[in-house]
């Protein structure tokens, strides 16, 4: 299965903005876990998951983190996803007691197998399309689903024309 996805509209997230929407995710989730409001661990969905999970198991104070490493797109282009490396089973059991943290939901495939794995887990976003949010427990912002999220480890600054020019 490959199919190219129609993107009307670019949302740009800053190292700034990606730190703040984390944070509020954290605060959201705060209290939410199953032993006296504590996850056992994060396991962050690679590789977009990262910095967020770090983010989220910093503000609160998880000091247990894994991966697991579902690869399904190349750029915009989507196929069907599969687990490249799970996370120690010995940690993460059936998923209770485990907060699966990644940066966004689109289509809802990465969770749902994400979710296989371990069916217990809290699953967290900081971003959300609305076809994947069944797929997820917690999440932050809400974009359209024609809109492409770009996050800035895939951006950099460059120089922009003023919109009246002398030349
Ligand atoms: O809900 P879905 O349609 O499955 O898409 C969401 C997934 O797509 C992106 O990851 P990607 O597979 O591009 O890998 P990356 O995190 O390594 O960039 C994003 O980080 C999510 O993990
Ligand atoms: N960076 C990025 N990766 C994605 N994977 C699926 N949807 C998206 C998106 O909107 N942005
Ligand atoms: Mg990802």
């Amino acid at each position: 299965m490959d199919n190219r996805l129609p993107h009307e509209k670019g949302f740009h997230v800053s190292w700034d903005q990606l730190h703040r929407d984390a944070r509020a995710l954290a605060w959201r989730l705060q209290g939410q876990g199953p032993d006296e409001g504590q996850w056992r661990a994060v396991v962050a969905i690679t590789r977009g998951g990262m910095a967020p999970a770090m983010i989220v198991a910093r503000e609160l104070d998880i000091r247990t983190v894994d991966t697991i490493s579902v690869k399904s797109y190349n750029h915009q282009t989507q196929s069907a996803p599969r687990i490249i490396k799970s996370p120690d089973p010995q940690v993460i059991g059936d998923g209770t007691g485990i907060l699966v943290v990644d940066d966004l939901v689109d289509t809802g495939r990465t969770l749902e197998v994400v979710r296989g794995h371990m069916p217990k887990a809290q699953i967290a976003t900081v971003y959300a399309k609305p076809q994947g949010r069944p797929q997820v427990d917690t999440f932050i912002t809400e974009v359209s689903q024609d809109t492409w999220i770009f996050f800035p480890w895939d951006m950099a600054l460059q120089y922009v024309k003023p919109y009246r020019g002398s030349d």
